[in-house]
């Protein structure tokens, strides 16, 4: 009989995860996802349960990555809340097994790395896809997403210029005051998106908060929220326009709005662009349509739990 598992909390998820670990990791890792022919990643499309009373969605997500050995699901439930709730709009928890024998090694708060890997996997997007000579970021949100894609975004970049938009110029004005770098925010969408060279869209919008016609020709877009088949936060003649990226062709066609309801062809996957089967296409208007994967929650949680188990050996 196995042990307990030990449990990671979120403060201890947040000291042990670092974005210069997690992004070469998870490179890595879409690239394993990408190659089909083989058993090493096994990844089902994540099962969504609504909560209709509480105008939520509970999701599972398994993944196996056999050569790595690690075997987790996450399960993290997200809602629609009113402006100024006090309830968490998302909570996540991680279950990392072993995959020889079937029991839970760690339980783990699963928020830390739903942001940290969320972040990471739209910064190599932007690593692949954004013309070398990009100095404009804009952020649309400024929730917790907003801040980690903040914080790896001008960790790996050097931005000339950074910009947040928020439904309210409050929320705007208090993101930067929160972050330790000069943001300029915008009441605008339009005049904050207008001549950006990288635009990251983390709202909880289910209509289009980003449009074509505001969009500088070649710029890249990271579209992370809108994550249910009739929710987006693109319009369509920018996804139709644009040359779209996902991070998994089968998550995409079944969950994301953006391109179910658009019509919008998926030319690859960031995976095919790190394996060299599909180009990286800088000089045109680029979205890359994220939605989340488990095995991005795996590498993530592997890598928390072997840090966590050196510094227990050192104790
Ligand atoms: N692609 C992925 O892997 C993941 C995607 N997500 C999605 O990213 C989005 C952001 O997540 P969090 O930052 O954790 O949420 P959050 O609740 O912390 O922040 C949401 C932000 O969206 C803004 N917002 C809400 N409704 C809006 C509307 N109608 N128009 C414009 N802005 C609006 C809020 O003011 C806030 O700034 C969510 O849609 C979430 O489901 C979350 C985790 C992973
Ligand atoms: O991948 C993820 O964890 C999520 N995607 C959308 C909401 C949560």
């Amino acid at each position: 009989m196995s042990g307990p598992p030990v449990v990671i909390w979120a403060p201890a998820v947040k000291r042990l995860l670092r974005y210069s670990d997690l992004v070469p990791c998870l490179e890595e890792v879409l690239g394993q996802f990408s190659h089909r022919d083989n058993a090493e990643v096994l990844q089902p499309v994540r099962t969504a349960v609504p909560l209709r009373k509480h105008h939520g969605f509970m999701l599972s997500m398994p993944a196996y990555m056999e050569n790595r050995g690690v075997l987790s699901t996450k399960l993290v439930c997200f809602y629609r809340r009113e402006e100024g709730s006090p309830l968490p709009s998302t909570q996540a928890t991680l279950l990392l097994l072993d995959p020889r024998v079937g029991n839970v090694k760690a339980v783990m708060d699963g928020d830390v790395i739903t942001h940290m890997r969320t972040a990471a996997v739209s910064a190599i997007s932007a690593k692949l896809l954004m013309r070398p000579e990009a100095q404009v970021l804009t952020i649309f949100g400024t929730g917790h997403q907003a801040r980690s894609h903040y914080e790896v975004f001008t960790e790996m970049f050097a931005f000339k210029e950074v910009r947040v938009w928020s439904r309210t110029r409050q929320r705007a004005d208090a993101f930067c005051q929160s972050v330790p770098g000069p943001v300029k925010a915008f009441s605008s969408a339009e005049e904050a998106a207008r001549g950006a060279d990288v635009i990251v869209t983390v709202t909880r919008s289910t209509e289009p908060v980003l449009f074509r016609a505001w969009v500088k020709p070649g710029a890249h877009v990271s579209a992370v929220g809108a994550c249910r088949p009739d929710w987006r936060e693109l319009d369509d003649v920018l996804m139709k326009e644009a040359v779209v990226y996902v991070d998994s062709r089968e998550g995409a066609v079944a969950e994301s709005g953006d391109v179910v309801l658009s019509g919008a062809e998926v030319f690859a996957e960031l995976g095919d662009v790190i394996n060299g089967v599909k180009p990286a296409l800088r000089e045109k208007t680029t979205v890359f349509k994220s939605l989340g994967m488990g095995v991005q929650d795996a590498a993530s949680a592997q890598l928390v739990f072997q840090r966590w188990e050196t510094e227990a050996g050192q104790r």
